[in-house]
């Protein structure tokens, strides 16, 4: 497509917005994958879907701590905004198209049935896709009834993955994009690498096999991890041991954090991500060379991939890292095999919004919303 777009200009080059294309395209992967569900975004399908998904990624500071207090404070609760109705609207839709992905796939799987005749058993949802693996707990009769989902457990699920499996890696792969505009010789070196590969489809374990897309990669998610920090709540009185003694905000030296049950902790993600005393003086610079020897400091990190926080650790962790490595990797693989990138703006230009993930906007073009304006050139391979 954007291939297309750039012959069509016949200078070689147009601008585009990466962000946007990237949230469609992981839209259109997540329904694939997850529920075999073509939402064909990227041909312009499913706009009320992206729309939904927009409205509850803008970034608003102000909202979260609304959000928060709405929770804790019952006469907050009472209160609603317009944002907090743009809010309900946005859930009301995934909610609709989340019921249609179900009701769809259970009229598919009962139709089969019918042709064939007998009940639906566990064997009849061979499909790979999450959503059938979901049913299959919801409607086979051979599973007993205290064990299998609800319809509304079920349903639950649907705007859980296609949120959490979507903005995510879109924010990821175009963070990827911006770094790779900054450090042209990592585009050059990496775009060297990729197209060392014989096929423009690789496997999977092709993929996995390239060693400077996977420090590339480590290093955007490091660098520019896309939630850049989530909360935990105490569930029962604990003492956090300390690495060494720091001052409290009452001028008391201290050498444990004291956690009384219902006690909200942040996890700073990003922040332990550029950590200097875990990553050097250089934290702050994208140098995806780091990772050809891992940090020393970093192997103490509990996160679930990479030494990292991003993905966070421990039992809820991100359930859906591998996916989104691979995914980000395969997006990577085939745009810097066929396109050359540059900032579009002046990089001083070029702001983080903080939402539940961190998406860039342009100082000078508010009114656009989040955006990442990229000159994208077709490159032609000597
Ligand atoms: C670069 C991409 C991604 C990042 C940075 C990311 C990050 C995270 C983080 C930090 C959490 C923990 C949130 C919390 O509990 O506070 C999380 C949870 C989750 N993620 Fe991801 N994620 C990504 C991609 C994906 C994908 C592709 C999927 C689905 C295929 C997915 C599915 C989930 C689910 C279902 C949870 C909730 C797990 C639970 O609470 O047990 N994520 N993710």
């Amino acid at each position: 497509m954007w291939a297309a777009e750039i012959a069509e200009t016949g200078t070689g080059f147009k601008k585009i917005d990466a962000l946007s294309w990237l949230s469609r395209a992981t839209l259109d992967i997540i329904g694939q994958a997850g529920f075999n569900y073509y939402f064909n975004n990227l041909e312009g399908g499913q706009s009320e879907l992206n729309d939904a998904f927009n409205t509850v990624f803008t970034p608003d500071q102000n909202f979260n701590l609304f959000r928060i207090l709405r929770q804790t404070l019952p006469i907050v609760r009472s209160i609603s905004n317009k944002r907090m109705q743009q809010m309900d609207a946005a859930q009301g839709v995934m909610r609709r198209i989340g019921l249609q992905l179900i009701a769809d796939k259970k009229a598919a799987i009962l139709s089969e049935k019918a042709q064939q005749g007998g009940g639906v058993e566990k064997r009849d949802l061979e499909g790979r896709d999450l959503l059938t693996l979901l049913l299959k707990a919801n409607m086979a009769t051979d599973i007993p009834e205290s064990q299998r989902l609800s319809d509304e457990d079920v349903l639950a699920q649907v705007p859980t993955f296609l949120l959490a499996g979507h903005e995510t890696t879109s924010t990821g792969t175009t963070w990827c994009l911006y770094a790779l505009t900054q450090a042209p010789e990592v585009q050059r070196k990496l775009r060297e690498e990729l197209l060392s590969v014989s096929t423009d489809t690789p496997t999977m374990d092709e993929l996995m096999a390239l060693p400077y897309l996977d420090m590339v990669v480590k290093e955007v998610l490091r660098l520019h991890a896309p939630v850049p920090s989530t909360v935990r709540i105490a569930t029962k009185e604990e003492v956090i041991p300390v690495s060494e003694p720091f001052t409290d905000r009452f001028g008391e030296v201290q050498d444990k954090i004291r956690v009384a049950k219902g006690d909200y902790i942040f996890i700073p993600i990003l922040a332990i991500n550029r950590d200097k005393a875990i990553w050097g003086e250089d934290s702050m610079e994208f140098r995806p060379e780091r990772w050809e020897k891992e940090s020393e400091a970093a192997s103490s990190i509990p996160g679930v991939w990479g030494h990292l926080m991003t993905f966070i650790g421990g039992p809820r962790a991100c359930i859906g890292y591998r996916f989104s490595v691979v995914e980000m990797k395969a997006l990577i693989f085939a745009l810097v095999r066929a396109f050359e990138f540059e900032l579009a703006v002046p990089v001083e230009d070029l702001i983080k919004k903080t939402g539940i993930v961190q998406r860039p906007l342009v100082r000078t073009e508010m009114d656009k919303g989040t955006q990442m304006p990229l000159i994208v050139k077709a490159y032609h391979h000597q």
